[in-house]
């Protein structure tokens, strides 16, 4: 664990960078700096690994006082990752994640061995190993840059705006990447980034600075989202939380309605007798392949057309959810069904129910203080006309 004790930072010109700022970051999580540039971000994680000294408190690094270490030791237990990579151009790929381990007195073979296996981890092809760090793209870069903090297999990793100098498509993967590294390796991790969104998206606590280095507020993503301490956190995380804290609300009890499934092939007949609605659902084997507008299939077998349910006429709209997630993904599922039903799977990827979106609407007078309802009576779990029900908690969105 990281502990700041009321830590203040100085520059010799008198700015004040950091001023008085007491917070920790947990072993194994990820904590995410984040405020508006110039806020202390930076200066604050720089005084974790002694790269700024602090002009007065102290930080701890698992109860002992980093001032009392000696730097280049504290700093071999510190990965650090910044923005740009912050690569040795005139070495090759396997020669920056290999320098760590050559630093730390291994030899060539084995040193080489551990980079190979680095770059295996973050995803990087073996045959990228050779080339220099102009010859890679940006992403591949940052990608070498992780592998390097990697090397030496630090408990605590700093990394300063790591996936801001890359497009959005390439940072979210590398984002979704870091996600899955870190769930392996379980590093206690300080990130800086001036950007709320990956810092909802990465941190395990968020904590939002004001100018001169004041913390505003240290929170869950959730949290930040459903409660913001102030107008300038609330400002700071945008208009738009009480959309995204729904990511984080688990649906509970929204009602799960049942309803027939049919099969291709199977006669527009038989299936106008047993539907429930104009639109129906096609499962194979139990799960779900997309909506059959019946009205408009019945209409074209009266001009000749297939009198059974055809592959062609499936409607692949709408995204599934899981049995296990959050409202903000059940409600994506029914506003983006062609029926306006959202189809919930059980793990196995086979029909567990629908969901509609104005009873998830309802559902959300049961978060509290998302967005603007307070209400606690909504009664989610309430009968409604699509037939039986059980209790839904629905989640991670896939295209249907
Ligand atoms: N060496 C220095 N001497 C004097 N002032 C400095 C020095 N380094 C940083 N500052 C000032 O300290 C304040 C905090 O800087 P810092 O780099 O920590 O902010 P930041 O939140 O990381 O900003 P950004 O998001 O723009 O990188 C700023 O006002 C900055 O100008």
């Amino acid at each position: 664990m990281i502990r700041f004790e009321s830590v203040s930072k100085q520059y010799p010109d008198g700015t004040v960078a950091v001023s008085d700022l007491s917070f920790e970051a947990p072993t194994g999580k990820i904590t995410v700096l984040v405020g508006p540039s110039g806020c202390g971000k930076t200066t604050t994680m720089r005084m974790i690994n002694r790269m700024i000294t602090p002009s007065s408190g102290r930080i701890l690094l698992d109860d002992q006082d980093t001032a009392d270490l000696d730097a280049a030791t504290l700093r071999r237990g510190i990965g650090y990752v910044i923005q740009h990579a912050g690569l040795f151009p005139h070495r090759t790929v396997l020669g920056n994640v290999a320098s760590v381990p050559r630093l730390l007195g291994w030899p060539k073979k084995k040193s080489e061995a551990r980079g190979r296996e680095l770059l295996e981890r973050v995803g990087l092809p073996p045959e990228l190993a050779g080339r220099y760090p102009a010859q890679l793209s940006g992403g591949q870069q940052q990608r070498v840059g992780v592998a390097r903090a990697l090397a030496a297999d630090p408990p605590v990793m700093l990394m300063d705006e790591p996936f801001s100098a890359v497009d959005p498509v390439v940072r979210e993967q590398l984002q979704d990447e870091f996600l899955r590294l870190q769930d392996e390796l379980g590093k206690t991790i300080v990130i800086v980034t001036h950007d709320i969104d990956e810092a909802i998206k990465l941190g395990d606590q968020i904590a939002v600075f004001e100018a001169g280095g004041h913390l505003a507020q240290m929170a869950t993503p959730a949290e930040l989202l459903s409660r913001p301490v102030n107008d300038f956190v609330a400002d700071f995380v945008g208009k738009d939380r009480g959309y995204r804290a729904l990511g984080f609300q688990a649906a509970g009890e929204l009602p799960l309605h049942q309803e027939p499934t049919f099969a291709v092939g199977q006669p527009l007949a038989e299936v106008r007798s047993a539907a429930l609605d104009n639109w129906v659902l096609v499962t194979d084997a139990g799960k779900p392949l997309g909506w059959v507008d019946l009205a408009t299939a019945e209409s074209s077998a009266t001009k000749g057309g297939d009198d059974r349910i055809a592959a062609e006429s499936l409607n692949l709209g709408g995204t599934l959810v899981s049995t296990d997630g959050s409202i903000r993904s059940t409600l994506d599922a029914a506003l983006s069904s062609p029926s306006g039903r959202g189809v919930v799977v059980h793990d196995d990827g086979t029909f567990a129910g629908t969901v509609i979106a104005s009873e998830v609407v309802a559902g959300l007078g049961n978060v509290p203080d998302v967005v603007g309802s307070h209400t606690s009576t909504v009664n989610a779990g309430a009968e409604s006309p699509g037939g039986a029900e059980s209790a839904a908690a629905v989640g991670t969105a896939e295209p249907l």
